[in-house]
């Protein structure tokens, strides 16, 4: 059984079709990756899948539990970390964590509280007042709320948003320890380096549909070869060279371009002809494609 299935689900707002027809299934222990432009959808999909919103047709099951006509037995399942800060500022860290396992019957949930404020660095708050943490501090907090029911499926949108790198060591180091122990993870970032070190599987999705869906080494396979960065202190590139740019920004935004190679023999000609044009290299170098890379490619192939 999936972890959670979405089938067919739309959503408009007015006018906008937020999710125009997403189909995913994703299975129980995957660390899966939910990728797309601001606006996408990626938000509403979430809160439709964690029973804050509704869908207007189409179904989303947790373990086989509908999130609209299953709702209690759905939410037990999730473990969802919204994008937004939102704290009732009166209470401590750890008056936050246990109403949050009140409101899963969970009683005497002390020892799985502190574990948890434990791998998120958060024992030394504990007794800190919600309103006189940082930003930073208030994110763990929410990942920490998300987890006091010990979920089997666990939804991260933006957990990383703006959060500085220690944060994110100590957050990625928990959630693949929980992903590792079978908890099914689902996360959605901007941070593409991110999701290619940490997810197996990535939807990428466009205007409310999904326009990629396969294991993250595949997408990457889909660009071949490598990519020469030059950088050039003064010269343009040459005509013949810019079907091998492989961001168009770049054509326009000036002197940095990005080459698809396929062979390292392919690297002399290129810069063979930039001698030739009177350009002169300033820095360079030669990288394998990314999820980066795939990305860009794959958004501006769906305009
Ligand atoms: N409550 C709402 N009322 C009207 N429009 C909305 C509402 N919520 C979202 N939208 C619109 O629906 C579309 C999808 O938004 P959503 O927040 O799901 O995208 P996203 O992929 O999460 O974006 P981001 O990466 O910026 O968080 C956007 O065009 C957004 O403006």
């Amino acid at each position: 059984m999936a972890a959670i299935q979405i089938n067919n689900v739309e959503k408009s707002y007015r006018a906008l079709k937020a999710l125009n027809g997403i189909s995913l299934s994703i299975e129980e222990g995957e660390f899966f990756g939910l990728l797309g432009p601001n606006g996408a959808g990626k938000t509403t999909l979430i809160s439709i899948i964690a029973g804050l919103n509704r869908a207007d047709s189409g179904t989303v099951e947790v373990h086989g539990h509908d999130v609209v006509s299953d709702y209690r037995q759905a939410r037990k399942l999730l473990g969802v970390v919204p994008q937004e800060l939102v704290f009732d500022p009166f209470f401590t860290v750890r008056e936050t964590l246990r109403m949050q396992s009140g409101y899963y019957g969970l009683k005497n949930n002390d020892p799985w509280i502190d574990e948890v404020m434990h791998h998120l660095d958060l024992t030394g708050k504990a007794d800190a007042n919600m309103r006189a943490l940082s930003g930073g501090m208030k994110r763990r907090v929410l990942v920490a709320q998300a987890l006091v029911h010990k979920p089997p499926v666990i939804v991260l949108d933006e957990p990383t948003a703006g959060v500085d790198v220690e944060l994110r060591q100590t957050l990625w180091k928990f959630i693949s320890r929980l992903n590792r122990e079978g908890h099914t993870i689902v996360l959605t970032t901007h941070y593409l380096e991110e999701a290619q070190a940490l997810c197996n599987r990535v939807a990428m999705l466009k205007a409310g549909q999904v326009v990629a869906l396969d294991s993250t080494s595949a997408l990457i396979k889909r660009i071949s070869g490598s990519q020469l960065v030059v950088q050039l202190a003064s010269g343009n590139l040459p005509d013949e060279l810019k079907d091998l740019v492989s961001h168009p920004d770049e054509l326009v935004l000036g002197n940095k371009y990005t080459l698809r190679v396929n062979e390292y023999k392919d690297v002399e000609p290129i810069l063979a002809k930039l001698r030739l044009s009177g350009a002169v290299i300033e820095d360079m170098q030669l990288q394998q494609a990314d999820l980066e890379d795939v990305f860009i490619q794959i958004m501006e192939g769906e305009k």
